[in-house]
């Protein structure tokens, strides 16, 4: 990635401090979203990033992991499973508990989305604490299928993310990183 392409995307990127809560600066991604230019770099990057590699699946957690994953997957020319909030999947899913930043709660993935087959690369907009993308690859776990790559948008390195998904087995890649502010 280049400077100017990093300049490009952070710029299309806004910053709300205190939002949702007071000491927490949410970064908006919904700017790359509405910005053409910006979300077809961002999707390019990953898929190039990415495409060799001998992936057979995307998993996305929801909500916004969706807006990255499924283009991705599009690109890279194969399929995407849904990682999502309770009670929102109809077919059998198995579940996991998780810690984020500000809150708890439960993700879920169907059964029979993968199998011991599957090659998972595990895509989200952001990595904070790393509790979403913890409980995902569980999940994606407990069915046998192999995960070793989570990339992401954006992290930020300062709330350890990276390290609790090393720490799993994950190898982690962002485009963009937001430290000491
Ligand atoms: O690394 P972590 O500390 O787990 O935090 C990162 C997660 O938090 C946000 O999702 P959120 O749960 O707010 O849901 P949303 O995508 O539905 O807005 C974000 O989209 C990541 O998935
Ligand atoms: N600081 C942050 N900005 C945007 N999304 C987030 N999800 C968790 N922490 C976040």
């Amino acid at each position: 990635m280049t400077e100017t392409e990093i300049k490009q995307l952070k710029s299309a990127i806004h910053t709300i401090p205190d939002y949702p809560k007071a000491g927490i600066m949410f970064r908006d991604i919904t700017g790359i979203l509405d910005d053409a230019e910006a979300f077809k770099l961002t999707i390019e990057i990953l898929a190039n990033k990415y495409k060799a590699a001998g992936y057979t699946k995307i998993v996305g957690t929801e909500a916004r992991g969706f807006l990255f994953g499924a283009p991705l997957a599009f690109a890279m020319g194969i399929g995407f499973v849904p990682v999502r909030k309770p009670g929102k999947l109809p077919r059998a899913t198995y579940a996991q508990d998780y810690q984020l930043e500000y809150g708890h709660d439960t993700l879920e993935i169907h059964q029979d989305a993968l199998t011991v087959t599957d090659k998972v690369l595990i895509l989200d907009d952001l990595l904070a604490t790393g509790g979403t993308i913890e409980a995902t690859t569980k999940l994606i776990r407990r069915i046998g299928a192999t995960v070793t790559d989570a990339a992401f948008v954006i992290s930020l390195p300062d709330l350890g993310g990276e390290r609790k998904l090393e720490d799993i087995g994950l190898s982690v890649f962002s485009l963009l990183q937001y430290a000491g502010d």
